[in-house]
């Protein structure tokens, strides 16, 4: 789905108004009605208790207000304030006019702030997408006040204080909602790792927004979510033979990491490829053929790491990294498959200490063949960049590299983001805090290897994509069937299947 600019939230606003020809005080009501609607649905009337509903002069206020009078006419306790203004918006103050007059409704200031005792319902709706400084005066005390007691809170559309999609001061004051629950389209602000404070777990609500203007919206940054990414994967045909899947080479492993290597190689194997052979220092060969009897093992002279490259014309794709280590020779290795893989047009996935040697040695970064995929976590990603002000200006580094170097960078993490050589951003919306260990990098690798070697039936950015979607959603059931802390990346990997399963293409006829 599409992440809309702040800007473009209101443009669709507009359309949607235009094309299903209502006033946006009717629109207004949709999304009031959206968000009660989500609200009844989780808590009864005595489970919510009063709710205290905090406006404010724009919109989200006018949400707000909307949504006082429908809890209230739902049998729901409810209770208004208002951050004084000297204008509010026309919508917001006809629905100020609508509000029932048996509601309470006050006026906060900073020396009258609502008594908000344990667990009170506390709805935030005092500004939204038309946010344009830091919250400064009442309101602030009001969300110190707030941060002080110990209330439910639950955010309409993002929590006030936040930009829907650009960096703000760090001391900025920002709701800390429980729940943020937003119109239609998630925003960029909640898909980055230093907000996850202020938006807590979000939701979205249908509102029915236009559906023309939505596919015509020109954007930089996607969710990948199921919908997005559902039936991309084909279906296999009735006389296929192995040869059609593509063969895949592994470079991997070294003395005391041959873990990373089989469980790249496992999910290599788990996640369709036709052929697999793994190049692995010599200490490797039993463990290999043990633990991965369906991948062939290409030795190399050396015991103990990689020193030479084999011949690369029958493969698809190289995937190099995964416990591999970074001693010179193995650096040499790297350099060579850069320059062979160019000019051979191989597809190549580098990950772990092919990374790491990258970031040592950046001057080889020219040499990456296009269409190479990188999987750097964020420590990765910034020895191969810089470090990164906030997680705007990542985004910035992660959409410039990607472009200068025509390349594919997967920067992993709650969220994992895919730049693209073109540049628009994609957030993965699958995976597991139970992914959070060593090996799940190393199941990655695997997937995205085995990807791009079947090129004869996806597209590198398809690849991508379903590469770290399966991944993720592997890593959520696994969690699910084992827990979050007792999920391995080889439990992750046996997951792959069903996964794969959920995208693969439905039966035609
Ligand atoms: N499609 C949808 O998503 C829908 C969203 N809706 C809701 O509308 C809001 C956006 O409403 P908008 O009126 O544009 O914006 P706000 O409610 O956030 O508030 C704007 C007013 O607040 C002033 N402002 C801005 N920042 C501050 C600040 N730091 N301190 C004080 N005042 C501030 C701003 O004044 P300016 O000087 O900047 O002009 C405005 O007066 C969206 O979030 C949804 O909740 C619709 O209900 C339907 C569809
Ligand atoms: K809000």
């Amino acid at each position: 789905m599409k992440i809309l600019s702040a800007d473009q939230t209101h443009a669709a606003d507009q359309a949607t108004i235009k094309t299903d020809r209502i006033s946006s005080l009717d629109l207004m009501e949709r999304a009031a009605t959206a968000l009660a609607d989500w609200l009844m649905n989780r808590l009864s009337p005595s489970e919510a208790g009063e709710a205290h509903v905090l406006c404010g002069p724009g919109n989200n206020g006018g949400d707000g207000l909307v949504l006082a009078r429908l809890l209230h006419l739902a049998g729901y306790a409810v209770r208004v304030w208002l951050l004084p203004a000297d204008k509010r918006s026309a919508d917001c103050q006809a629905n100020l006019d609508r509000l029932p007059a048996n509601i309470p409704q006050a006026e906060v200031a900073e020396d009258a702030l609502p008594t908000l005792p344990d667990g009170t319902l506390v709805v935030d709706a005092l500004f939204g997408t038309g946010l344009s400084r830091p919250l400064e005066g009442v309101a602030a005390a009001l969300v110190r006040h707030l941060h002080k007691a110990k209330a439910r809170v639950l955010a309409v559309d993002i929590p006030s204080g936040l930009f829907t999609d650009a960096p703000q001061p760090a001391d900025s004051v920002i709701v800390r909602a429980y729940h943020t629950v937003s119109f239609e389209l998630p925003k960029l602000a909640f898909l980055l790792p230093h907000n996850a404070e202020y938006v807590g777990q979000w939701h979205l609500v249908p509102i029915g927004l236009d559906a023309k203007f939505l596919a015509k919206a020109k954007v930089e940054h996607y969710f990948v979510d199921a919908a997005f990414v559902a039936g991309k994967l084909p279906r296999r045909a009735m006389f296929s033979h192995k040869g059609m899947y593509g063969h895949a080479l592994l470079l991997a492993g070294s003395n005391g990491k041959m873990g990373a290597c089989v469980l790249a190689t496992r999910a290599c194997l788990r996640s369709g490829v036709g052929l697999l052979t793994v190049r692995t220092p010599g200490i490797g060969y039993d463990v290999l053929q043990t633990t991965a009897p369906e991948a062939m093992a290409l030795v190399d002279p050396n015991q103990d790491h990689l020193t030479e490259l084999p011949a690369l014309k029958s493969y698809d794709a190289v995937g190099m990294g995964p416990g591999m280590g970074q001693e010179d020779a193995t650096r040499v290795v790297l350099e060579q498959l850069l320059r062979e893989a160019g000019e051979q047009q191989l597809a190549l996935v580098l990950d772990a200490d092919a990374l790491n040697l990258l970031g040592t040695h950046r001057e080889l970064l020219d040499l990456l063949p296009p269409d190479t995929v990188l999987t750097p976590h964020p420590k990765e990603f910034e020895r191969l960049t810089e470090p990164a002000r906030d997680d705007y200006h990542r985004l910035e580094l992660l959409r410039n590299f990607c472009q200068k170097y025509r390349c594919y960078c997967v920067l992993k993490g709650a969220y994992t983001c895919l730049g693209t050589p073109d540049g628009p951003l994609y957030f993965n919306s699958t995976g597991s805090p139970g992914m959070a260990s060593g090996g799940s990098g190393d199941a990655l690798t695997g997937v995205l290897t085995a990807l791009r070697a079947q090129s004869k039936h996806l597209s590198p950015l398809d690849a991508c994509l379903l590469s770290i979607y399966a991944h993720g959603r592997a890593g959520t059931l696994a969690a699910e069937a084992l827990g979050e802390a007792s999920s391995l990346a080889h439990d992750l990997i046996e997951k792959l299947g069903l996964a794969f399963q959920e995208l693969t293409a439905p039966e035609e006829w």
